[in-house]
């Protein structure tokens, strides 16, 4: 394992950072993808089938590679958080995260004492199976908590989420906060755009990197420009499905 968490530098110094999410739970597309240079790969076992089986594998395929692995965990559970790192993920997406207390929880999850909660083993994959001497003196240090921010109640917490110590990113849901706001599959609605909004201009005063998932071109491009740090320019489920469509399209239509 790499000691030092590229992709959480870089998002603190502001650098922009584009991603790609990963649902296929495929060991050998995820290590295909990383051969690629995106600066990070969102692994999602919130929505996607993986679980610890198929993203041990996942990480496997992506030793070497330039990307960030980053694992949305199903819910904000220390113990799901724990076996997270000890596999080897630095970097955790939380979904559904409301107030700044359950902010707090998850960045305690992912930091050894006295800073935070996480069980302390010795002989596991992050910590090169006891052969990384640095570990434990450098895992807090690399661990990112990145909070998912998805809901209207938790945007008008934003501003306290934000103070919470160590937490080193925000991400907006796009269609959870649509949905939140009343208008379930449109997130391009005028109100949830606005929001979106308000929320990186809030994030960029405190100095607060954020992200989101945007797989339309135009939607990417928008929200790069408007200050969004790193974002998921797209999916590997919607690229192959694309892709195939039109491929099919393409003969069909001779
Ligand atoms: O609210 C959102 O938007 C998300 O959290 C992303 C979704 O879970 C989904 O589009 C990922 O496939």
């Amino acid at each position: 394992m790499l000691s030092e968490n590229r992709f959480k530098k870089a998002i603190a110094n502001g650098e922009t950072q584009i991603g790609l999410w990963c649902s296929l739970t495929s060991n050998l597309a995820t290590e295909m993808i990383g051969e690629i240079g995106y600066d990070w790969l969102l692994l999602d076992a919130e929505h996607a089938p993986n679980d610890l089986g198929t993203l041990l594998p996942q990480l496997q395929g992506l030793r070497g590679s330039f990307s960030e692995p980053i694992v949305r965990t199903p819910w904000n559970d220390h113990v799901l958080v724990k076996r997270f790192m000890d596999i080897g993920f630095r970097t955790i997406l939380f979904p559904y995260v409301q107030n700044e207390e359950e902010a707090a929880a998850a960045v305690a999850a992912m930091r050894y004492p006295p800073e935070g909660v996480r069980g302390v083993a010795t002989l596991h994959r992050a910590c090169s199976f006891g052969a990384n001497a640095d570990y434990f003196a450098t895992a807090n240090e690399t661990a990112c908590a990145i909070i998912q921010v998805e809901t209207q109640s938790a945007a008008e917490r934003l501003e306290a989420i934000c103070k919470v110590p160590n937490l080193s990113g925000i991400f907006i849901g796009p269609a959870d906060l649509a949905a939140s706001m009343g208008h379930l599959g449109n997130p391009g609605h005028k109100d949830v755009q606005s929001l979106m909004r308000h929320c990186v201009d809030t994030c960029r005063t405190l100095g607060m990197p954020i992200g989101t998932l945007a797989p339309a071109q135009a939607n990417a491009e928008k929200y790069l420009d408007w200050g969004y740090n790193f974002v998921a320019v797209g999916a590997d489920l919607g690229l192959m499905r694309v892709a195939a469509t039109e491929k099919l399209a393409a003969f069909k239509k001779a």
